[in-house]
């Protein structure tokens, strides 16, 4: 039997590695698109003349899908029943739509005329595209970690999901730093000598990279077959199907309760705070607009780092809920000192995104390795998907919700085209939800103490 094992495709260390290669890359691609409108906020504005409102509701429609129409969990249902390989490729599919559609959007190369429900026909078709995509990218992360679960069982399970997030964050990060250059490299140099940006330009380019992810996720779909294969061939334990019981038990369970609220409201400070961050760095840093990206870009590029180290952490020392309340309490202080009126210069918004990078490092790293010491192992995928679904209401609900704040209270011009807001009043937002997250950290602290879940203690059995 040991000489078997031995042989399994996954304990050779280059296929395992390999396989999380390809199927990371496939996720940074995914999280290159999700990001990288953010840094064309001002020129959104400026040349399309959307406001913080239309921004608003197109970042929202991330999770109209996902939320509305139950996307998430019936993409955990059809995971579960109809293995990696038909959900990863639906999802690159998924992800290729919509992508493509809101290029057309944001090019013109569709057109209605007038306004939908009251909103610009363009800021709708292109939200359309971004909820296509959003099914397609979120379904895409629960299948990938399904996949990273099943390559790296019982091996350096925590290590390989941090470095799965990490390679995401390196899209992430890509779509801070190379959007704005990428955009300027193919605009219109105007007559006094200024460079008006092609905003469809770095679409595009996502639209190519989402290509080449789906080809990486195909070519996986064949090393995934013959896995399977081969644990058939070896009589190994089979994944158990999946069966409608299991939501209820996931859902009945406090401590999934308690991670999925640390999840929605940790997250909903993070993700949708990124999508402002480049022009807050502008209306309260006044950095120019082309380079105010790079200081938000620093935060994916420290999580890089950070996330497999702590993982790694948390797999030999343990202390996870500790972990996480460390970030939650980081995050407060971070929003915090965004929103007071001081130090307004470019190095210490800098020096706040590093901070910020830390517990974003921190609270991912201990948490989704976290779920499945409080939830049985045949009963994770419907779990990862509920937990997607309910992070995705604060996704999609908190980038709306601050994009009306904004052209609500925070105007400081009130006029349509131009970019100046009083950010106070959104990083106190973002501050409540830190607070919020910290208050949930400390319960689940305590639950794992009163039901013994195992949370501060090491991954690893020695
Ligand atoms: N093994 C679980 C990995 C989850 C990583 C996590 N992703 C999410 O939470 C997604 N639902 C949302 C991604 C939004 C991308 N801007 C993460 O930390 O990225």
């Amino acid at each position: 039997m040991t000489e078997k094992l031995e042989k399994m495709m996954n304990d050779s260390k280059a296929m395992r590695w390999g396989v999380l290669t390809l199927v990371a890359f496939t996720m940074l691609c995914g999280y290159f698109l999700t990001d990288v409108m953010a840094p064309l906020k001002p020129m959104l504005e400026a040349q399309l003349l959307w406001d913080s409102m239309d921004y608003g509701i197109f970042t929202s429609a991330y999770g109209w899908f996902n939320v509305f129409l139950l996307m998430l969990i019936f993409g955990g249902i059809i995971l579960d029943k109809m293995g990696v390989r038909f959900t990863g490729m639906s999802a690159c599919i998924l992800m290729v739509i919509g992508c493509a559609l809101k290029y057309c959007a944001i090019a013109g190369h569709i057109t209605i005329d007038g306004t939908i429900l009251g909103m610009k026909s363009q800021v709708v078709l292109a939200a359309v595209g971004y909820a296509i995509f959003g099914v397609g990218v979120e379904i895409a992360g629960i299948t990938v970690s399904k996949i990273i679960v099943k390559w790296f069982k019982g091996k350096e399970l925590a290590l390989a999901m941090g470095l799965e997030m990490a390679t995401a964050r390196l899209g992430t990060m890509l779509a801070m730093s190379v959007t704005i250059p990428f955009a300027k490299l193919f605009g219109t140099t105007m007559p006094d000598g200024s460079i008006q940006p092609d905003i469809p330009a770095p679409l595009l380019l996502c639209l190519v990279m989402l290509c080449i992810g789906a080809v990486g996720f195909f070519i996986y779909t064949f090393i995934d077959r013959k896995f399977d294969e081969q644990q058939n061939e070896e009589n190994m334990e089979q994944e158990e199907p999946f069966r409608a019981k299991d939501i209820f038990l996931v859902i009945a369970n406090k401590g999934f309760w308690l991670i999925a609220l640390l999840c929605v409201l940790f997250y909903s400070a993070v993700f949708p705070f990124l999508k402002y961050a480049t022009d807050l760095m502008v209306n309260k840093y006044e950095v120019d607009a082309s380079l105010a990206g790079m200081i938000p870009a620093l935060l994916p590029l420290g999580t890089l780092f950070l996330t497999p180290f702590f993982g790694n952490l948390y797999d030999r020392k343990g202390k996870g809920a500790t972990i996480m309340i460390i970030g939650a309490m980081m995050l407060i202080a971070v929003h915090f000192l965004f929103a007071l009126p001081l130090l307004n210069e470019w190095w210490f918004a800098t020096f706040l995104m590093i901070v910020l990078g830390v517990a974003f490092s921190l609270v991912p790293s201990a948490m989704w390795p976290s779920v499945p010491k409080v939830i049985p192992e045949k009963q994770l995928g419907t779990a990862y998907a509920l937990i997607f679904w309910v992070q995705n209401w604060g996704l999609m609900g908190v980038p709306a919700l601050i994009g009306w704040v904004l052209n609500t209270y925070c105007r400081l011009d009130g006029e349509v085209g131009t970019s100046a807001y009083d950010y106070t009043l959104p990083m106190y937002i973002f501050t409540g939800f830190g607070v919020a997250a910290l208050f949930v950290a400390l319960l689940l602290k305590r639950e794992d103490k009163k039901c013994g879940y195992g949370l501060e203690e090491p991954n690893i059995q020695k």
